[in-house]
């Protein structure tokens, strides 16, 4: 049986789809792990889902991998939604659980960053969010995928960067991001800056060649929270942009720092931004990879769109 299914506006212009069925059941995976104030958070978005009559069933993750397996799961049982309830990493675990199946994905952002919720502009607060989930309106969300030269693959749903983020993701103090939150980030930036040693990075896309000292790759808009870092991406379209940063160093990492607040980093010198469709990335040392916030390991990498797109519940 189908989770979703149509209706149409009085105007029979819009067109509507809804996870909702009669009493369909609900999972939350809540990792425990992301971001602050995440039980209390989870508690008023729990108690405002079923004030809407609906009975949310909450799965807590244990360790990275297991929200792909609990989504995974429900899906094969036939669970129409499954939430993730945390930040982005959670999201894309999430979604590359759900990948394939007929399920729909929600989200209840607890994240530390959040981009995907604030891409889509779902509320941060946890009761508003859950709002959204119960009215049930759902857009198409189109992962990346990044196969590794291991042969391995990974899913993401807003960005995946190599070279100088990727660096500050891989050294992050998580206790601190947990105590602190985001201005660990910019902590650790700062450390970077000083140790970083900016190997060039080999990028081939739709068939041009070039290097870059740092490349982010971003379904989206945004980057690391509201920040604009690809103002013409169209995430709800197949494809990417791809954003180069051409100059290595620390005095250029310290100026894209101060540019990304600002929403400056598109006018930064020796930043570009192209779109692209298949992209790989390669380098000649250890330049380290990060996807959706989290650590993912080293280049080379070959990034493309997810074999299918996933029903996302949006405002
Ligand atoms: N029980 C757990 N303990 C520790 N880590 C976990 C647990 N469950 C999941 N994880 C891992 O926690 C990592 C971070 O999660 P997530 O990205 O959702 O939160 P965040 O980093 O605070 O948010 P954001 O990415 O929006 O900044 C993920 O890589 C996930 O695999």
């Amino acid at each position: 049986m189908r989770a979703s299914h149509v209706t149409r506006s009085s105007a029979k212009r819009l067109r509507i789809v809804t996870w909702r069925r009669y009493a369909a059941p609900v999972l939350i995976v809540f990792n425990p792990a992301a971001g602050a104030g995440r039980q209390r958070r989870l508690s008023r978005a729990l108690g405002a889902l079923r004030a809407r009559g609906l009975a949310p069933q909450v799965a807590e993750t244990r360790g990275p991998g297991d929200a792909a397996v609990l989504a995974r799961s429900a899906a094969a049982r036939g669970v129409p939604l499954v939430v993730a309830a945390g930040g982005d990493g959670t999201i894309a675990e999430v979604a590359a659980g759900l990948a394939g199946s007929a399920a729909a994905l929600g989200v209840l952002p607890l994240g530390t960053a959040n981009v995907l919720a604030w891409e889509l502009g779902l509320p941060q607060a946890p009761d508003r969010a859950a709002a959204v989930i119960a009215a049930g309106r759902i857009a198409t969300l189109r992962p990346g995928l990044a196969r590794f030269a291991d042969g391995s693959e990974r899913l993401f749903v807003q960005m995946l960067g190599a070279g100088f983020d990727a660096a500050v993701v891989a050294r992050l103090d998580l206790g601190l991001k947990r105590r602190i939150g985001r201005a660990a980030y910019v902590l650790e930036s700062l450390r970077q800056m000083a140790r970083y040693d900016f190997p060039p990075i080999a990028v081939t896309f739709d068939g041009v060649t070039t290097t870059a000292a740092s490349a982010i790759v971003t379904k989206g808009r945004l980057y690391a929270g509201r920040y604009r870092i690809a103002p013409d991406a169209r995430a709800a379209e197949p494809g990417f942009r791809l954003v180069l940063f051409r100059r290595s160093g620390a005095l250029q990492a310290a100026l894209a720092g101060a540019a990304l607040p600002l929403g400056l980093i598109p006018r930064l010198p020796g930043v570009e931004i192209m779109p692209a469709r298949r992209i790989r990335l390669a380098a000649a040392g250890a330049v380290p990879v990060q996807a959706d916030g989290d650590p993912a390991g080293l280049l080379p990498v070959e990034v493309t769109d997810a074999p299918s797109p996933l029903g996302i519940v949006v405002p």
